[in-house]
């Protein structure tokens, strides 16, 4: 195998398979993988076996159902291409390698009644949410969907009407239409629990509805974006609602955020540019939280250069300390061949850093809320979610290369978070709502405030995952007690 192929691989691999590269181990097959295919493999998270002979014991062929372990095969040719798959097999398919959700779920079936139980959910409508509506329908919810037009696959919203759950999606859908979808969703379900994206559903209800908010028990937030606005409201008194924040589990936003989207933003944008887009050029990754250090580590890996922007010192001598240049934006942007936005916050890239830009520089988001890149201030730019790769002519500046449109490229562009990562996010998705239902009366009733899941639930959790994997944690093998007597001076007491 050449040098040079593991950029190759990895975004075949990753947009056809729609698999987590991190946290899978590579089964190498006849061919072995050269030290420079190796090295790149361990940087994205990858486990690669010594030799060919260290089966795991798993055929990984995308013919076999490899259920509960994360094995996947060098060879690429033949692995199918799950994007051209119609919408029951594209969700049957998803199901497939969502061990740890079915198995909590069926864990927390038998002491809590989801019968009755009505649930609205806003995520981008996708092969993997499916599956979640799948997991609380059949658990006996009620449950109905909203997602945005650029955040739907029509194949899984037309699959899941006909599975009889309420979809108010359409690919096609005007923002008024979409905007209609979503309070007819919320008049039709009238939601005792939201599971929510950036914390839109449940402010519209607060906005639009606030006689429903009588019956919300509360809401299940899976972003940081949305947390910050929930958070936002807490301090100005104005959250009326117990909200869960999702994100910030470790088990979502230490996998999620920090392998997940960089890897599937990475392969997204090789799908747009180029399999090698990366290699020698200079990227400039703004925001150095979990996403962007996650995308930042893998550019790397394919011979990037890469420059880190943090507002934050904290951040930035981060970034340093991982071996990255910490500069800021005005002196960043000038050199870079690829600019992305990781950071979450409206118009992180304004006009006058375009205008700093060279020509045909790529403009990307990797974050994910409206106008990081400040477009509302290009004047004539219309939103066409048709233009994956578009060019956007700066006001006395360069020509520059627009990728979604100014969306989050992986899940505008491209098949959004793995598999894998998004079995993680959404077995605390219903812990979550376990947690919520658990507390909804009585002395243990969750005031009106965000509030974080235990350790204990992200370690249980952690423990499906590894088990489905046959790995395990260690067990301990001294007495872990804990006698503040004891000092390194005299351990006799
Ligand atoms: N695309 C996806 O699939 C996906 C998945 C998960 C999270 N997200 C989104 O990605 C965004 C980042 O997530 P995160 O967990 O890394 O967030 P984070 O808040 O931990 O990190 C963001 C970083 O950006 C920095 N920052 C803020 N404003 C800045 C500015 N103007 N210039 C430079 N730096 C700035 C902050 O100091 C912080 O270090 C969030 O909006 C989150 O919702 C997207």
């Amino acid at each position: 195998m050449a040098d040079e192929d593991f950029a190759e691989w990895a975004m075949t691999y990753s947009q056809r398979t729609n698999r987590s590269l991190a946290g899978s181990r590579l089964r190498p097959e006849r061919e072995q993988p050269t030290a420079v295919f190796r090295n790149a493999a361990v940087q994205w998270g990858v486990t690669v076996s010594a030799d060919a002979d260290d089966d795991d014991g798993v055929d990984a062929g995308a013919d076999v159902d490899t259920e509960g372990t994360a094995s996947i095969a060098l060879g690429v040719r033949d692995v199918q291409d799950a994007r051209t798959l119609s919408g029951k097999d594209a969700i049957d398919y998803a199901e497939r390698y969502m061990p740890v959700m079915r198995t909590l779920m069926a864990e927390l079936r038998s002491g809590t009644d989801f019968n009755g139980l009505r649930i609205a959910v806003c995520l981008v409508l996708e092969p993997k949410t499916a599956v979640l509506l799948r997991q609380l329908k059949a658990a006996g919810a009620l449950v109905g969907v909203f997602a945005d037009p650029s955040e739907t696959d029509q194949r899984v919203a037309d699959q899941l009407r006909r599975e009889g759950i309420t979809v108010e999606a359409d690919a096609r859908w005007t923002a008024e239409q979409a905007q209609a979808g979503a309070l007819r969703l919320l008049d039709t379900i009238a939601p005792h629990i939201i599971i929510d994206d950036g914390a839109s559903f449940a402010r519209l209800a607060a906005a639009k509805r606030p006689a429903l908010l009588d019956g919300l028990i509360g809401v299940a937030e899976e972003t940081t974006s949305g947390v910050r606005a929930f958070q936002a409201m807490q301090d100005a008194g104005a959250l009326t609602f117990p909200v869960v924040a999702v994100n910030d589990s470790v088990l979502k936003t230490g996998f999620d955020n920090a392998h997940g989207t960089g890897e599937t933003c990475v392969t997204t944008m090789q799908q747009l540019l180029g399999a090698h887009c990366f290699r020698d050029a200079s990227v400039t990754v703004i925001g150095y939280g979990p996403v962007g250090r996650g995308f930042a580590l893998r550019v790397r890996a394919l011979g990037a250069n890469v420059t880190i922007c943090d507002t934050d010192p904290v951040a930035a001598l981060k970034a340093v300390f991982d071996g990255f240049d910490a500069r800021d934006i005005d002196e960043a942007v000038i050199d870079a061949d690829i600019a992305v936005s990781a950071t979450g916050v409206r118009h992180t890239i304004t006009v006058e850093h375009m205008r700093l830009m060279r020509e045909r520089a790529v403009l990307s988001v990797i974050g994910g809320i409206a106008n990081e890149i400040a477009l509302d201030d290009i004047p004539g730019f219309h939103h066409d979610n048709t233009q994956p790769v578009s060019a956007i002519v700066v006001p006395d500046g360069p020509t520059l290369t627009l990728l979604a449109q100014g969306d989050g490229v992986n899940y505008t562009a491209g098949g959004g978070n793995p598999i894998e990562i998004m079995d993680l996010s959404f077995a605390v998705q219903i812990s979550a709502v376990h947690h919520l239902l658990a507390h909804r009366s009585g002395q243990h009733r969750l005031p009106p405030q965000v509030h974080r899941l235990s350790a204990a639930s992200d370690r249980h959790i952690a423990a499906i995952a590894l088990r489905t994997r046959g790995l395990s944690a260690s067990h301990a093998t001294a007495d872990n007690g804990y006698d503040w007597r004891l000092t390194r001076f005299d351990d006799t007491v």
